[in-house]
């Protein structure tokens, strides 16, 4: 049985994950947690957490599980290196899964874009991504599309830091063969919508990917919570949970 404790539980993934909890027989909330509550009293109540909250609260997470020995699947975005480097630090010791998507169809469009990159790239196809999320989002690119952008780095052999342009403005001359543009868009409601163009003379591929419910991400977070149950430690992701790989 999944004993779990939800952090972030007044937000707008904590409540969904708790809602697609109650579906799931398994898994039982037997804690929750919010920003100035005693993060130590509520894990020591359970033996997974599922994590959608803040960057900043992560140092704080992983140092509470590291001591209760609890499971964590993390879905909390816009991490710094440094944060990223802990969670793959604390990962030699326990189980984890920290995945930007928890969504099967975005899990999908990672592994479509991989395949993409390999054939296309063989010839002159130009590469853009977009995504739009809700205007409350405090992390851009997005967690995903992030990922995304990463998976075309290593087929394209090109560098996060120096070949992705962030938006366009003024006299930016031809576009580099190499660059790959990243375009973040802010607004209304929208859940979470990802698109990866390859663009070529005479030819377009675009692969898109359109979030209708958070419910999406926190069943496919709650999933990740019962597949990590009997897993030894190490750092997992949503295609380690779907079988992807
Ligand atoms: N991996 C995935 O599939 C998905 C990931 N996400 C990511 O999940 C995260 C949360 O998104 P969302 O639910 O929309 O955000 P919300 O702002 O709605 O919720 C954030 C929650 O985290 C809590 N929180 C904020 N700061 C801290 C802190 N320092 N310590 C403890 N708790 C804190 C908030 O508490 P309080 O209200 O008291 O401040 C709130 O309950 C984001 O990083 C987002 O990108 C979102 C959707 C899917
Ligand atoms: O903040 C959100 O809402 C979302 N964040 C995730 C991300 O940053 O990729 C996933 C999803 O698109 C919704």
């Amino acid at each position: 049985m999944i004993q779990l404790l939800v952090t972030g539980k007044s937000g707008r993934m904590g409540q969904a994950v708790i809602q697609a909890a109650s579906h799931e027989p398994a898994v039982l909330v037997t804690a929750t947690h919010d920003a100035g509550e005693n993060l130590v009293a509520a894990i020591a109540q359970a033996n997974t957490v599922i994590d959608f909250t803040m960057h900043k609260f992560t140092g704080e997470l992983l140092e509470a599980a590291l001591k209760s020995g609890t499971h964590l699947v993390i879905g909390t975005t816009g991490h710094t290196d440094d944060e990223r480097a802990a969670i793959r630090e604390a990962s030699a010791k326990l189980p984890i899964v920290y995945a930007p998507n928890f969504s099967i169809g975005v899990n999908t469009l990672f592994w479509l874009t991989q395949k993409a990159a390999q054939i296309l790239t063989q010839d002159r196809f130009d590469i853009e991504v977009t995504e739009m999320h809700h205007r409350h989002k405090i992390d851009a690119p997005s967690g995903t599309a992030r990922r995304l952008l990463e998976i075309l780095n290593e087929e394209t052999a090109t560098s996060y830091d120096k070949d992705v342009a962030h938006g366009r403005f003024g006299n930016v001359g031809p576009r580099p063969p190499r660059e790959i543009g990243m375009h973040t868009l802010r607004g209304g409601d929208v859940v979470g919508d990802h698109t990866v163009m390859f663009a070529a003379d005479g030819e377009r591929v675009e692969l898109t990917h359109k979030a209708s419910s958070r419910l999406t991400f926190a069943a496919g977070a709650v999933r990740a919570a019962v597949w990590l149950y009997d897993k030894p430690a190490g750092l997992y992701d949503m295609q380690d949970v779907l079988g992807l790989r």
